[in-house]
C-alpha cells in the first residue's frame, strides 16, 4: 500500500518472485473509467473504487482460498478498503511504502507509459490514511532501495507463511 510514485508496483514485484507466490497489480484491475478519470486529472473517489476493491478483494479470496496466498500491489489508501481486503480472506498483510510528496511526485514525474498524472500525487495524500499499529503489516522507508526493502518485508512475512 501507499501513494502513486511509493514503488508499491516495483517492491511488489520483486516481492512476489522472492516469496515465489502469485502477483496481481491492481493498477490492471481498474476499470476502463477509472483510468480515463487519472488520466485526465480528476482524483478517484469512493464510489469509482468500490468495482475496483470488489474485484481485488475476489483476487484475495481466490489466493487465501487456494492455500497459496500471494502479493498485490494496490494503494489501499484508506482503513475502509483495507478492512474490506482483511474480510475477503485470513492472513491479510499489509505493507506500507512510505514516501513523502515532494520525492512522490518526482517519481510519478519521471515515469514513462503510466497513466497517472504527477497533478494527482497531492490528491492521494489527502486520500490516504497511514496503516495503524493495529493493522497487520509493516511500514517502511520506502526512499531506500527496491531490494533492501524487499528484503526487509520477506524477513517479517516468511515467518507468518
Ligand atoms: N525504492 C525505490 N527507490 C527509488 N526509485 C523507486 C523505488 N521504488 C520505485 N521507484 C521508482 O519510482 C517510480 C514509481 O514506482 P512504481 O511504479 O513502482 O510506484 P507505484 O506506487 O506502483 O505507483 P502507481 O501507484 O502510480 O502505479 C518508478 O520509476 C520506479 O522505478
Ligand atoms: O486509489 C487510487 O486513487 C488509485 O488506485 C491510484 O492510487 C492509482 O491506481 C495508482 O496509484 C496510479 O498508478
Amino acid at each position: 500500500m501507499g501513494v502513486s510514485g511509493s514503488g508499491k508496483s516495483t517492491v511488489g514485484r520483486l516481492l512476489a518472485q522472492r516469496l515465489m507466490l502469485p502477483f496481481v497489480e491492481a493498477d490492471d484491475v481498474h476499470p476502463a473509467a477509472n483510468r480515463a478519470k487519472m488520466a485526465a486529472g480528476r482524483p478517484l473517489d469512493d464510489a469509482d473504487r468500490d468495482p475496483w476493491l470488489r474485484a481485488l478483494a475476489d483476487w484475495i479470496a481466490d489466493a487465501s482460498g487456494s492455500g497459496h496466498g500471494g502479493v498485490m500491489a494496490c494503494s489501499a489508501l484508506k482503513r475502509a478498503y483495507r478492512d474490506r481486503f482483511r474480510r475477503a480472506g485470513a492472513g491479510v498483510w499489509f505493507l506500507y511504502l512510505v514516501v513523502d510528496r515532494a520525492a512522490a511526485g518526482r517519481r510519478v514525474a519521471g515515469r514513462a507509459g503510466h497513466f497517472m498524472p504527477s497533478d494527482l500525487v497531492n490528491s492521494q495524500y489527502d486520500a490516504l490514511e497511514p496503516l495503524r499499529s493495529d493493522e497487520p503489516g509493516m511500514t517502511v522507508d520506502a526512499t531506500v532501495g527496491p531490494q533492501a526493502i524487499v528484503a526487509t518485508a520477506a524477513a517479517a512475512v516468511e515467518p507468518l507463511r
